[in-house]
């Protein structure tokens, strides 16, 4: 993902206080046109606070919003058009159907998407004629998609998609996201979910305490900030070393190669280095090797000391 593209939103040291509370400190972000972008962060971050100011929800204290090049404060209705939202806390007409909630949404819009279209993009179509209220989680957040997107908007922002649903609902919902800049809808999502943004996000801003610690595609963060790619050479009970063949390996390919605990680690630069010499400890086939690569979780806490609870959620 690089700059070439056209740029859709573009703040400038954006900053919201409330009262001696700094939640958005001097963010200056661009978001491309047809990408995937996620600010991730832990609770209280600033996340959400950060796109309702985009949104034209709430005014900043201080610093610039550029919505498709036209300053947000100064054309707010117009460029408020082009957008669809998903909130964190999504409600809707409970006793409608589902074919009904997005209907009316159409009718509100000059241009709509076809209803029926939608609903059967999201994979809505066998529970159109459903009450919104009997609907799972997933289903009912999924509708909240269909809401937003019939108004055929250039920027979709859904706030925390997945929180609070069950994996395999959070599988689906990811793969509804996924298809959306290929219908030409460019995607901002806030979320504290590690794997959501490894599996959806082209370029990811990290936020932490209101401020972008770092933004990049999800590659480029963990080869920046994560460390190094490692094999490890788990040594068998009462053992202190491992075999001259398989020592000898590791030596010749690793850059270095330490002694931790009751395992021998070889440290790599490079990944594909790392594979092969992984594949080539495995066929020896005389001890239990592990291929140790580092991840987002790592990138968060190398920048903010944030640690991952079990679910996968920063905390
Ligand atoms: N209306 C408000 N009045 C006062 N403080 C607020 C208000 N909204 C948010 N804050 C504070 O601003 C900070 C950022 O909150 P925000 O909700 O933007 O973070 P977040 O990253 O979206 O967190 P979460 O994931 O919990 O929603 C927090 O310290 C929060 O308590």
């Amino acid at each position: 993902m690089t700059s070439d593209r056209s740029t859709v939103i573009q703040t400038r040291d954006l900053r919201k206080e409330y009262g001696s509370t700094v939640a958005v400190d001097d963010v200056s972000l661009e978001v491309y046109d047809g990408e995937i972008f996620a600010l991730l962060g832990p609770n209280g971050a600033g996340k959400t606070t950060a796109v309702e100011l985009i949104q034209g929800l709430r005014e900043p204290t201080a610093g610039t919003v550029t919505l498709f090049g036209t300053d947000l404060q100064e054309h707010l209705l117009e460029v408020k058009d082009r957008i669809g939202v998903v909130p964190q806390s999504f409600h809707t007409f409970e006793r409608l159907t589902v074919r009904e909630n997005v209907a009316l949404i159409a009718d509100l819009h000059s241009n709509p998407l076809d209803t029926d279209e939608v609903l059967a993009e999201l994979d809505l179509d066998d529970w159109a004629g459903e009450r919104f209220s009997s609907l799972s989680g997933g289903y009912q957040r999924r509708t909240g998609i269909a809401m937003a997107l019939v108004s055929d908007p250039e920027v979709l922002f859904l706030d925390e998609p997945t929180a609070g649903l069950d994996p395999a609902a959070r599988r689906a919902t990811w793969e509804h996201i996924e298809r959306l800049p290929a219908l030409g809808t460019t995607v901002v999502l806030t979320t504290h979910y590690m794997d959501e943004v490894e599996y959806l996000a082209d370029r990811v801003a990290l936020l932490v305490d209101g401020h972008v610690e770092a933004v990049d595609s999800v590659p480029g963060l963990v080869e920046e900030y994560a460390g190094e790619v490692t094999v490890v050479v788990h040594l068998p009970d009462g053992s202190d070393e491992a075999t001259p063949e398989l020592e000898s390996v590791l030596e010749s390919e690793a850059k270095a190669v330490y002694r931790r605990d009751t395992a021998l680690v070889g440290v790599f630069d490079d990944r594909q280095r790392a594979q092969e010499t992984y594949s080539a400890l495995q066929d020896i086939g005389t001890h239990s090797i592990d291929l140790v690569s580092p991840g987002m979780e790592d990138v968060f806490l190398e920048l903010a000391g944030a640690s991952m609870a079990p679910g996968g959620e920063l905390q």
